[in-house]
């Protein structure tokens, strides 16, 4: 598979609103993609498209070689971490990720097997009899990539998933995407607000109202534009857009 994503003139209206236009871009298989934006410049609602969850207006795409129309078996083989982690906090951490691996259809040994390895990769050894509600933010933020992974997907998608997370954690949980991507070769798209993340990654691509303003490794685009930071970049692309645009930086870079 020369590509994990594939999107071709990707599109999206609601009603007489174009949310996103136009996309199009390619994801090489294990590679870290920083998908970037002010709030509501359609990054969840291209992930959406890209998940299988929502129907492009137009447009076309393969997301892991399955066309963006065979929602049902996109889902099968991806993960996903939504800002909010989707975890039950009445439950404990290894009854949070037998119950994940039950939806995937793990039983027995290999349920077992699996929970126990996750249990080590997000480092929450010692923490299994853990109610979820009681885990701090980046302990919660590493259970629930591990949920997201229970069925050993090719492909992850996380929304934000550093969102108010302490510098300390972010950098545990950035180790653990590289290792990831670049170890186990699992392709990542990842949105954030962060933009020291955004410097980390291996592509990124910058959407603003709908439309891809830049896409391509961050010494790519910082060479494009003569700038040595992606915040200064992505800055000047919004400002150039005029009114609204500072509003919009301000939501970007908060
Ligand atoms: N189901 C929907 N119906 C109508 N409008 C929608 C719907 N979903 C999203 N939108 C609109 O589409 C635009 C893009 O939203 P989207 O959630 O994709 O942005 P975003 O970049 O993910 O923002 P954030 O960083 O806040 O998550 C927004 O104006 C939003 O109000």
């Amino acid at each position: 598979m020369e590509y994990a994503i594939r999107v071709s003139g990707l599109t999206k209206d609601f009603g007489e609103n174009r949310v996103v236009n136009n996309l199009s871009f390619s994801i090489k298989p294990g590679s870290i993609f920083g998908f970037l934006g002010p709030n509501g410049s359609g990054k969840s609602t291209t992930i959406r498209m890209l998940c299988g969850i929502l129907t492009p207006t137009a447009g076309t795409g393969e997301v892991l070689g399955i066309p963006l129309e065979e929602g049902e078996r996109i889902k099968q083989q991806i993960g996903y971490m939504s800002q909010k982690f989707s975890l039950y906090e009445d439950l404990t951490v290894e009854e949070n990720l037998r119950f994940y691996g039950g939806i995937y259809g793990l039983k027995g040994q290999k349920l077992t097997g699996r929970v126990r390895e996750l249990v080590e990769l997000a480092g929450l050894v010692g923490r299994e009899r853990q109610l979820a509600g009681t885990l701090s933010g980046g302990w919660k933020q590493r259970l629930a990539l591990a949920a997201a992974l229970v069925h050993r997907p090719r492909l992850l998608f996380l929304d934000e998933p550093t969102a108010g997370v302490d510098p300390l954690s972010r950098k545990i949980f950035w180790d653990l995407l590289y290792w990831l991507a670049h170890e186990e070769g699992v392709t990542i798209l990842v949105t954030t607000h962060y933009m020291d993340e955004a410097e980390k990654c291996d592509v990124v691509g910058f959407i603003f109202r709908g439309n891809l303003m830049d896409f391509g490794t961050p010494e790519e685009i910082k060479a494009r534009h003569g700038l040595d930071s992606l915040e200064s970049v992505f800055i000047a692309c919004v400002e150039k857009e005029g009114p609204g645009a500072d509003f919009a930086r301000r939501g970007m870079m908060k």
